[in-house]
């Protein structure tokens, strides 16, 4: 069609030269692999995130050769339930949106309902300009997004917020990406509500709920980065703790695992400060014990 095998050989060849070179160049790879190592488990969140990562290269590499580039929207939903990881993975993402140039800061900025939306008349546009202005160049993190959207009260301000939101979407697409997160269903019931904002929103990304082996072995890691560890009596009790913490009220799955660390962390040092000898090893100041979360008000009811 015009083009002899050998040509199309040729630039066939030479775009794909391109591709690695403009793959490491771009360090991407350094923010998956540091992806892979900080966070446990995510399997399907990961695979999305490169999958998303390499939309964006593509598309990318695509405008340099001069080929149509289908202009991907940026604009993302990041649904799960609290403390399953999308605050960090968002981090990441604003990462790789930088170092592909797509926004020129990269920095993150989280919000909720009340920075956004005011309580009197006049009061939530200046407060959603000044998010905005914060944001630009970098990613805006709207967690528990549902709540700007009241379909009982006709005459809530979430919903100015959300028209000028639009607004900076679709006409600041080069400075600013927003990243919408919640709860599956509640995030669902909020697109359907606000189609012109769903149809703006491209990627969805998933975050499943931890299983509590997954959780013991976040609770692990992040003993291990403050140089703790916990004995195979503490790593089975733990795990128990998980199973009851689960059923118990505002759980938040890996943030209540940190809490918990900290809790027996202090409860450790209880036990270590009343031991009778005053000479400590430095293993007495590196391990938890069982007692140490045996202690927790979820064993006594
Ligand atoms: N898979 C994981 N491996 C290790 N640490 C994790 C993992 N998931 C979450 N964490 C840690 O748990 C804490 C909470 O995570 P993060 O804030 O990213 O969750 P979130 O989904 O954004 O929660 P929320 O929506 O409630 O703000 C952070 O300290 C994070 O480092």
């Amino acid at each position: 069609m015009g083009i002899t095998p050998t040509a199309l050989e040729k630039t066939d060849k030479h775009t794909l030269v391109n591709l690695q070179e403009e793959f490491n160049k771009t360090k991407i790879q350094e923010v998956l692999d540091d992806l892979n190592q900080e966070l446990i488990g995510l399997k399907p969140v990961k695979n999305r995130i490169r999958e998303i990562a390499a939309l964006l290269l593509v598309d990318r590499l695509r405008q340099k050769v001069g080929l149509s580039s289908s202009n991907p929207g940026l604009h993302m939903s990041f649904t799960g339930p609290p403390g399953t990881g999308k605050t960090t993975v968002a981090t990441k993402m604003a990462d790789i949106l930088y170092k592909l140039n797509y926004i020129k800061k990269g920095h993150l900025v989280t919000v909720t309902r009340d920075d956004l939306v005011g309580q009197y008349i006049g009061h939530t546009a200046p407060k959603t300009k000044e998010v905005l202005k914060k944001a630009m160049g970098g990613v805006l993190f709207i967690d528990e997004a549902y709540y700007l959207y009241k379909p009982d009260n006709e005459r809530d301000y979430g919903s100015e917020a959300i028209e000028i939101l639009l607004q900076v979407m679709e006409n600041q697409r080069e400075d600013l990406v927003i990243i919408f997160a919640g709860y599956k269903e509640k995030m669902d019931k909020f697109y359907a509500s606000n189609p012109g904002l769903a149809s703006r929103v491209a990627n969805h990304v998933d975050f499943p709920e931890y299983r509590p082996e997954e959780l013991l072995k976040i609770a692990e890691m992040m003993l291990q980065e403050q140089q703790y560890q916990l004995t195979k009596e503490a790593e089975l009790v733990f795990l128990d703790y998980i199973k009851k913490r689960m059923l118990q009220p505002h759980f938040a799955n890996a943030r209540s695992v940190r809490n918990a660390i900290d809790r027996a962390r202090m409860r450790h040092a209880n036990r270590i400060f009343n031991l009778s000898s005053k000479i400590v090893t430095k293993s007495n100041l590196t391990t938890i014990q069982a007692e140490d979360i045996l202690k927790s008000r979820l064993f006594n009811t």
